[in-house]
């Protein structure tokens, strides 16, 4: 990446390629303008390419003269852009062959391709955008449910940067005053007493500390509307993990036969309950006696059990319980679990008292058929209210961290704390200070004031190219 600010031009697709009504290739930096120029053709003979407009015309090789596609192009000149550089966007027809075509005639002009996120990575250091801001980028492309839109469209919207801009102004004022008493210790003495020092002391430990920690909580409380609900089927072969898999997502996502051992990976689809989404994990039945394939898909499943949040273990009623179940029982019953007692429809071997009496661990179970539309839609209700209902009663009014953030708050709550005890103590105010800008440098983070190149290498590498 070439040095601040940028002397290099770059572009990429926006746009995902394939067959689309447009697709849409950007150009960034102090060639934008020129590089277009070489292979556009106006309809209008007008020279002068007028600003935050649209101008229709035809991509022509310059090398043949041949008119390649009939294109909008938009030029927004610096520093009213995206980037905040001089950006061309060329709005072709989407296509394989035509969005290739045109991308090898922007880069033939002496542009170079941009690295994934490189657009808004500029955009960030020309200021446009903080970091927060950024990653909220990414966040709103990557959002699958209701849920996350809001929280990082509350982000992109500079929620998050307005609260860290406010504790920092107020550590920097903390800062200053202890620089104030450091400087003139005499006068803190005489003419304040401690009291001085039981301001800041307050301020750091009845305001700001516990303010910090509370926005660092809510990531574990509610990191499942951040991040959906990860849901794992489990269960011995072919009691119907796969059919729910299908049944739950609406669509024929897994491959499902009578025939015991059928799905050997973890196979992983989503879906939606009231605006949270929920990822699923269909995985291999687990026996014992497995071929090496199976084993290999067995071991995924039980690891998987470990990290899911909710676990569903399903149980065939037509069929008796074995020590295969003795097994899955004991991984599934640590974990946040639910047991689907399936097959409904047959006749039925086994009852809830068998389960209940077998494995006393187990908390609820559910008499169903995966075959039956109406218990699929009494399951969805059940999952909702009894593993969703605390994330969506308090959803609406909080802004929720992501794992970054989280780290950060963490250790600027960390210093506050130390800086809060130093000075109760009565220890020297150098030391205070020191962990005071250790919590603000902290802060900072967040929002990318001084954030090293490698945080900023790891957070735009999340993006995709074009963006
Ligand atoms: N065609 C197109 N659509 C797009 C984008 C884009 O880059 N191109 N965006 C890309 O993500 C998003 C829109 N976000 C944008 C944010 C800021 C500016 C921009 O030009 N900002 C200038 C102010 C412009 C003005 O003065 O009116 C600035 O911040 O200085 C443009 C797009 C979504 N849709
Ligand atoms: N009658 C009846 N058959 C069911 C029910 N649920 C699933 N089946 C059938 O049971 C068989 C196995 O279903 P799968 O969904 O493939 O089972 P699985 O648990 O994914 O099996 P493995 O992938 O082998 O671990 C299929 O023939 C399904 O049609 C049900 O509720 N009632
Ligand atoms: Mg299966």
């Amino acid at each position: 990446m070439d040095g601040f600010p940028f002397s290099e031009t770059i572009c990429a697709v926006a746009t995902p390629i394939g067959e689309a009504g447009i697709g849409i290739v950007k150009i960034s930096g102090p060639d934008a303008l020129t590089s277009l120029r070489r292979i556009f053709r106006a309809r209008t003979v007008a020279d002068a390419f007028a600003s935050h407009r649209l101008h229709l015309g035809w991509i022509v090789d310059p090398s043949t003269d041949q008119r390649l596609d009939e294109v909008l192009v938009s030029y927004m000149k610096a520093p009213r852009s995206y980037t905040g550089e001089d950006v061309v966007e060329i709005n072709c027809h989407s296509g394989y062959a035509i969005l290739d075509r045109i991308l090898r005639l922007v880069l033939a002009q002496g542009v170079r391709l941009a690295e994934p996120g490189e657009f808004t990575r500029r955009a960030f250091m020309n200021g446009r955008l903080d970091l927060s801001q950024a990653e909220a980028v990414v966040e709103l492309i990557r959002s699958r449910s209701e849920q996350e839109l809001a929280i990082a469209g509350r982000q992109l919207r500079g929620e998050l940067s307005e609260t860290v801009h406010a504790w920092r102004r107020r550590l920097l004022n903390i800062e200053a005053s202890l620089e104030a008493f450091l400087d003139f210790p005499e006068e803190l003495e005489e003419e304040e007493g401690s009291s001085g020092h039981d301001a800041v002391s307050q301020e750091l430990r009845d305001r700001l500390l516990p303010a910090v920690r509370e926005l660092a909580s809510r990531y574990d409380e509610q990191r499942v509307l951040r991040e959906g609900l990860a849901l794992v089927l489990a269960g011995k072969p072919n009691v119907g993990k796969s059919s729910l898999l299908n049944a739950l997502v609406g669509r024929d996502r897994a491959i499902v036969t009578p025939i015991p051992g059928t799905t050997r990976d973890i196979i992983e689809d989503t879906f939606v309950i009231q605006g949270i989404c929920v990822r699923v994990l269909d995985t291999a039945g687990v026996r014992s006696g497995a071929d090496t394939i199976e084993s290999c898909g067995i071991e995924r499943t039980l690891r998987s059990v470990e990290e899911a949040d909710l676990v569903i273990w399903l149980i065939d009623t037509s069929r008796p319980l074995s020590c295969d179940d003795d097994l899955i029982a004991a991984h599934v019953i640590r974990r946040p679990h639910l047991v689907i007692l399936n097959k409904a429809d047959l006749p039925q071997v086994i009852g809830r008292k068998d389960v209940f009496d077998r494995y006393p661990g187990v908390e609820h179970a559910v008499s169903l058929s995966v075959l039956r539309p109406d218990d699929i839609q009494q399951l969805r209700e059940t999952i909702r209210t009894r593993f969703l209902r605390d994330a969506q009663l308090s959803a609406c009014p909080a802004f929720i961290p992501n794992l970054r953030q989280k780290r950060a708050l963490d250790e600027a709550a960390s210093a506050l704390e130390r800086a809060a005890r130093l000075i109760a103590n009565g220890d020297f105010l150098e030391l205070v200070a020191a962990e005071v800008r250790t919590a603000r440098t902290a802060l900072e983070t967040i929002v990318g004031i001084g954030a090293p190149e490698d945080l900023l290498d790891e957070v735009f590498s999340k993006f995709c190219i074009g963006k």
